[in-house]
């Protein structure tokens, strides 16, 4: 157990160090940051304490955690239910501190990750959006923190996807170990047609989890899954029965969970999670979401994007 510690507090320090310390990365010309991730001349320093200051200001919505002490499993709610559940920037605020909670829970085996009212997330909250556009590469550096924080918790987490999945959305998904679908839910990494690259960090993940001519192929293609299309392709898991109301779908997906992932001794799942299957989370993947934070922060507040914010879009 003292290994195991030692190894945890070790990773969440330099991840932790890496964004709250400020790195310094390079922002670099549009055209070489797409062509050849060379390195520019300029360097930007992200302090995520300023950072989560201004956040807040974009008040609306909030995340629920719930900790079930006798099943070891976790509940984390987004709830903004008039928005489908779009973040807000309060919203990732209450995530990250329901991060830290979860860092310290050391009965814990499980996370479910579920939003209210029978919806997921249908994205960045396109009203905190708006009013944010100076200010993306700060807000992808805060969820950056937060959600490979998440991706690296010694628990099993899995994202039930309900309603949309959408943008933002399909990306907070990513940062789960699995994803439940109920039947008559949709996916979709839609941010293209937002016009903007994925900002919290779902295209280092995607091809983490898929490969990369998957991940190219579903952020290029800007396409909605169905549940049956999205088994198919390996996106999610598990498909819920058509049978079960949203309200029982909870419970079905902790089944899921806790009959599968969650059922051995603690301590031994704890550490498989992150002494073992994740104890490799190192400097390469924080430098890929460097640099997809890079290339994002070139097109947020952009002219592709202002465009698709002013044709409203609905991603049916
Ligand atoms: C870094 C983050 C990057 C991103 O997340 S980019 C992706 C951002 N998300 C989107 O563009 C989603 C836009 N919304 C849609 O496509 C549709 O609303 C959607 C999800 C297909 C649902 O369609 P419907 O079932 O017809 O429902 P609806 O459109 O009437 O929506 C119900 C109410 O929710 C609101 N809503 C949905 N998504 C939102 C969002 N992301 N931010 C803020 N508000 C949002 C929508 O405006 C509507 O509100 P109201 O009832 O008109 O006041």
């Amino acid at each position: 157990m003292d290994l195991l510690k030692t190894i945890m507090v070790a990773v969440v320090s330099i991840v932790s160090s890496m964004f709250s310390t400020g790195v310094r990365l390079l922002r670099l010309p549009r055209s070489v940051a797409l062509a050849a991730r060379s390195l520019g001349s300029a360097s930007a320093t992200f302090n995520l304490p300023t950072i989560r200051q201004e956040l807040e200001k974009f008040q609306g919505g909030s995340v629920e955690l719930e900790l079930d002490e006798q099943s070891g499993i976790a509940v984390m709610t987004l709830n903004n239910p008039k928005r489908l559940n779009a973040l807000t920037g309060k919203m990732m605020v209450d995530m990250a501190d329901h991060i830290n909670s979860l860092e310290r829970w050391t009965a814990g085996k499980g996370l479910v990750l579920v939003g209210t009212s029978g919806n997921f997330c249908s994205g960045g909250d396109l009203t905190f959006v708006r009013k944010a556009l100076h200010y993306g590469e700060e807000m992808a550096a805060f969820q950056h923190n937060t959600l490979t924080r998440l991706l690296n918790l010694p628990l099993v987490s899995v994202a039930l996807l309900q309603g949309h999945a959408l943008g933002g959305g399909a990306e907070l998904s990513t940062a789960c170990d699995f994803r439940v679908m109920s039947s008559s839910a949709r996916i979709g990494f839609v941010q293209i047609k937002m016009g903007v690259t994925t900002g919290w960090g779902a295209t280092t993940r995607l091809v983490r989890l898929f490969g990369r001519q998957k991940a190219l192929a579903l952020l290029t293609s800007a396409r909605v899954f169905s549940a049956e299309e999205a088994a198919t392709e390996g996106l999610v898991d598990h498909v819920l029965s058509y049978a079960l109301q949203h309200e029982e779908e909870l419970a079905e997906c902790k089944k899921w969970l806790a009959s599968n992932y969650c059922c051995h001794d603690t301590d031994l799942s704890r550490a498989v999670k992150s002494s073992v299957v994740y104890s490799d989370l190192s400097r390469e993947l924080v430098e890929s979401l460097a640099n997809e934070r890079r290339v994002f922060g070139q097109f947020w507040g952009g002219p592709a994007q202002k465009a698709a914010l002013d044709a409203k879009i609905k991603h049916k």
